[in-house]
C-alpha cells in the first residue's frame, strides 16, 4: 500500500511519530514534507499530496496541520481527492466504510500521538462498503466531472 504523507509546522512532530509508528506495518510511506519546523503555508502540501493520491487510485494521503483542516479544504479542491478531518476512531472507519475517504487529515494542536496513530491504523486498515455508499460517492464524482 502506498502512502503519500505530508505536513507543515504544525504537524511536523506528529507526522513523524505517525512514520514512526507505521515502520512495524507493510506500507510504502513516501514523506513529502516539510522537514523541518519553519513556519510553511499547508496549502502547497496539501495540493501536492492530493494531486499523487488521485492519479494513483491504490495510494492514500495522510496530512496534518495544526488542526488538520487547513489541510482537509486545499486537499479537497483537487477533483478525486476525498479529505476528512478525523480525530476518534470511529470517524476513522466511518470515512472509509462510507465515505471511501483517500486521505486523513489530522491536526497535532489537537490530538496526541497515541491516539493519531490508533486512527491512521484503523483508517488504513477499513476497506470501503461500496452498496449504498457507492451511489454517493458516484454522486460527488459525477458532480466533480461536470464542473
Ligand atoms: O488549518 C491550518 C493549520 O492548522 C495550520 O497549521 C495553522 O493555521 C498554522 O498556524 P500558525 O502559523 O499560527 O503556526
Amino acid at each position: 500500500m502506498k502512502i503519500y504523507i505530508g505536513c507543515d509546522h504544525g504537524g511536523l512532530h506528529l507526522k513523524e511519530q505517525i512514520i514512526s509508528a507505521l515502520s512495524d506495518v507493510q506500507v510504502d510511506i513516501e514523506d513529502l514534507g516539510v522537514h523541518e519546523a519553519i513556519s510553511t503555508d499547508y496549502g502547497p502540501i496539501a495540493k501536492h499530496v492530493a494531486e499523487l493520491v488521485v492519479t494513483n487510485e491504490e495510494a492514500f494521503g495522510i496530512l496534518i496541520c495544526g488542526t488538520g483542516i487547513g489541510m482537509s479544504i486545499m486537499a479537497n479542491k483537487v477533483k478525486g481527492a476525498r479529505a476528512a478531518v478525523v480525530h476518534d476512531t470511529f470517524s476513522a472507519k466511518a470515512t472509509r466504510a462510507h465515505n471511501d475517504a483517500n486521505i486523513l487529515c489530522m491536526g497535532e494542536r489537537v490530538i496526541g500521538p497515541g491516539l493519531a496513530t490508533d486512527i491512521v491504523k484503523v483508517w488504513l486498515a477499513t476497506q470501503f462498503e461500496g452498496g449504498r455508499h457507492k451511489r454517493r460517492i458516484d454522486y460527488i464524482c459525477n458532480f466533480e466531472r461536470e464542473e
